[in-house]
């Protein structure tokens, strides 16, 4: 593989992976590095290593089949109009994908190799092209989870979401923290006055957020102080699109399709800036001692930390607070429920931008730069 073209490289998910692939040198792997945009054609595009070249049209079919391999973090819209015409043109390189579009199209794998290397290796063998990274929510759940699903002790899961600003873009996450002053703003006197009634602090922040000038154009309703309890569009079945990905891009992910396991849960909204959380109910295919349950979660990957089920621990280094900006993936919370000996609850934790959207491509472009 000689040439590797980047599309939307300066976006927000586009910048977290140029970050990673920097820290980690993978350009220096990369003959040629193109840079293409969709608005700054003949910019200088980013140095990585070897000068600034200007940057290339990524409506450009021709200047996009020259390359051996596109990456593109641009989203759906430009993936939906982009990948059938370069394909239809009879491009045969390999096209990394952000965005959702092509998950479940029947010759895309969803990459998310500590988890599924084996079938990557699969489809590569089968000459497929399209490698998407997956859902941020799964890919999290999984990277947390895949020890048990690898040692078949999974039943099915019930996952219950506290999803990050930044799921809903870069503006959204701008929008929280205009929220977030808003409502400092609004009672900033009383808070500085130690006397002032709490009672009084409250009506000021909920008249505030209900106030036809609180800035809610992105999200659409108050997230700061609150909550929104759907994420994604709506299914005719109840679901979210959000929920629906769950249980749909987990099976592909493990390549169980033909015998899929029940995945569903509720996708929440909230004021967290760019990590996901999810309360896990896992109903276990047997009653398995916790030591063992505890030893296929960490034996599973690099990155998954078990935090003991302890209140200082877990409120220490279980948080978005704690794991914002870092690869790792912490679960804690588990213990066996109430309802039985094979319910198992855990919590888990996962920066969204990382290995719920960056890691999985950049890893993926390594393994084709491997072959
Ligand atoms: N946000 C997320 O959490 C996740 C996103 N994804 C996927 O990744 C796609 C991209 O998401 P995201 O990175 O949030 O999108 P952004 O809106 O941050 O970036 C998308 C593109 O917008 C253009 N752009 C216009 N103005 C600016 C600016 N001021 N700064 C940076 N870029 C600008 C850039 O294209 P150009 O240079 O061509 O102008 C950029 O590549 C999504 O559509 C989704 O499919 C996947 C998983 C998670
Ligand atoms: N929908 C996710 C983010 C995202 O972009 O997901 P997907 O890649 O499946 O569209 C969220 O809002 O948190």
């Amino acid at each position: 593989m000689k040439r590797v073209g980047f599309v939307g490289w300066r976006g927000m998910v586009g910048s977290v992976l140029m970050d990673r692939m920097r820290e980690e040198n993978d350009f220096a792997r990369i003959a040629e590095p193109v840079f293409f945009t969709t608005s700054q054609v003949g910019q200088p595009g980013p140095d990585v290593g070897r000068g600034a070249e200007p940057l290339l049209d990524a409506q450009s079919l021709d200047a996009l089949r020259a390359m051996d391999a596109i990456v593109t973090c641009q989203g759906g819209d430009y993936t939906k109009s982009i990948h059938p015409q370069l394909r239809a043109s009879g491009w045969g390189g390999y096209w990394v994908d952000a965005a959702s579009t092509l998950r479940m199209a029947p010759d895309a794998t969803i990459v998310l190799d500590p988890v599924n290397r084996h079938v990557i290796d699969a489809a590569l063998d089968a000459e497929k092209r399209d490698f998407i990274g997956g859902n941020c929510t799964v890919s999290l759940m999984l990277m947390a989870l895949g020890g048990l699903f690898r040692a078949g002790l999974v039943d099915w899961v019930s996952a219950m979401t506290y999803q990050a600003a930044s799921g809903a873009g870069a503006k959204n996450m701008r929008e929280l923290l205009e929220q977030m002053g808003a409502l400092n703003d609004a009672v900033k006197p009383l808070l500085l006055d130690p006397a002032s009634a709490i009672l009084d602090i409250d009506r000021g922040v909920t008249e505030t957020m209900r106030g036809a000038g609180f800035p809610t154009a992105n999200f659409g309703a108050p997230l700061a102080g609150s909550l929104i309890p759907w994420i994604d569009t709506q299914l005719d079945n109840g679901q979210s699109r959000e929920e629906w990905k769950g249980q749909a891009e987990t099976n592909k992910i493990l390549g169980l399709e033909s015998q899929p396991l029940a995945i569903d849960g509720l996708c929440v909204r909230v004021g967290a800036m760019r990590c996901h959380s999810q309360g896990l109910t896992i109903k276990l295919t047997r009653d398995v001692p916790m030591a063992e349950i505890e030893q296929s979660i960490t034996d599973a990957n690099d990155w998954v930390r078990l935090i003991p089920n302890d209140r200082e621990r877990t409120v220490r280094e279980l948080s978005p607070a704690a794991v914002t900006g870092t690869l790792t993936i912490p679960i804690g919370r588990l213990r066996k429920m109430n309802l039985g000996k094979d319910y198992l609850s855990a919590f888990t934790v996962g920066d969204q931008l990382l290995w719920g959207a960056a890691e999985p491509l950049r890893r993926m472009l390594a393994i084709l730069l491997d072959r």
